[in-house]
């Protein structure tokens, strides 16, 4: 791929630079660094990593699904940028996605449709046209490269993390939403997610379209969506706020030790419902303002469309990603119960 992309990289926000321009084919290219760790450019915001030497576990880190959550995109070109320089070193096979450039140029959560919604192949269930095409050609091209490098390093422990930032302040300001599971989450993935610096997690109670819902169900990978604080425009992220994620990934790219918690001091919740938008007489009574994790009453009308209604079904059922502003036919907020309150 050569030393211009590498000399992109190099820089803070490089990788970011780097995934507005066009795809050039050359870029595929390996390219090795003094200290033999290899990388090369599968598509724009598409970046394979090779370590020199010690591999247990493939890590997928995505970011910018969402372009406008910014911090995320932030946090994975700067550690791309000193993997380049050599102040870390991968010591595990890295798959990096910027996963919407085009939307991260114009600050918007998508161009068209929301990409977070296309995966584990549901992109096959819209209509192509121009206004969509890019979303639903990106999403299959997504998979297909995560599928080849999951394919690639079968025999390692497989991890993806999808990084994201939430538009509504949140009782919990950093926590993860596990895709739907067979089995529970194990301590050792408790303990990952407390150190990076997640309160809580949320557990889905069905198969869903995201990007780590995907690699789940197709690979069953170790995989979380997750929310590391609030959406805010580029350069206006302070570090500070992410230093547990930051350090976290670091750790685990470096294949170094993780800082130690205790697994049950993460808080666990369950999906209990989903709130759909069926139909133009959608009504939602859960106010605009309203932040992640606000509780309801038993009985209170959430919602009422021309087929359901839904009424808080149990004593402590709080709303999270409340979002009156989507299209028909998806999800405007999801509810939650704690599974071991006190
Ligand atoms: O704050 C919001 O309303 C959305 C933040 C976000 O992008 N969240 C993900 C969650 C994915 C999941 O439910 O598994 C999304 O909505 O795509
Ligand atoms: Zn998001």
């Amino acid at each position: 791929m050569g030393d211009v992309v590498l000399s992109f990289l190099e820089v803070n926000s490089g990788f970011i630079e780097l995934s507005k321009k066009p795809h050039n084919p050359e870029f595929e290219n390996w390219v090795e660094l003094p200290n033999q760790v290899a990388l090369r450019m599968l598509d724009s915001g598409v970046l394979q990593v090779r370590p020199a030497k010690a591999k247990g576990t493939a890590l997928v880190l995505s970011c910018g699904v969402h372009g406008n959550e910014t911090a995320p995109i932030e946090i994975i070109s700067n550690q791309i940028s000193r993997i380049v320089t050599g102040a870390i070193e991968p010591h595990c096979e890295l798959l990096y996605i910027l996963g919407n450039p085009e939307s991260m140029q114009t600050s918007q959560r998508f161009v068209s449709l929301n990409m977070n919604r296309l995966f584990a192949g549901a992109y096959a269930n819209y209509e192509l046209n121009e206004d969509s095409k890019y979303e639903i050609e990106r999403a299959k091209k997504l998979e297909e490269l995560v599928s080849r490098f999951f394919e690639e390093n079968s025999q390692l422990t497989k991890i993806h993390l999808d990084l994201h930032t939430a538009i509504k302040p949140s009782f919990h300001k950093t926590f993860a939403i596990r895709p739907y599971h067979q089995s529970a989450i194990s301590p050792q993935s408790k303990r990952l997610l407390l150190a990076l610096g997640i309160e809580a997690v949320l557990q889905h109670n069905k198969p869903s379209t995201t990007f780590s819902a995907f690699s789940v169900q197709k690979f069953n990978a170790e995989a979380y969506t997750l929310e590391l604080g609030k959406v805010k425009p580029f350069g206006e992220n302070n570090p500070e706020d992410f230093s547990a994620a930051i350090q976290t990934l670091d750790d685990l790219v470096q294949s170094s030790s993780i800082v130690e918690h205790n697994a049950d001091s993460l808080i666990e919740y369950k999906v209990v419902a989903e709130i759909m938008k069926n139909s133009d007489e959608f009504k939602f009574y859960v106010p605009d303002d309203v932040e992640n994790f606000t509780a309801y009453p038993q009985g209170y009308l959430i919602a009422e469309d021309f087929d359901y209604n839904y009424r808080v079904a149990f004593e402590r059922e709080s709303v999270v990603f409340p979002n009156i502003n989507v299209p028909v036919g998806q999800r405007v907020a999801i509810m939650v119960t704690e599974v071991n309150p006190d």
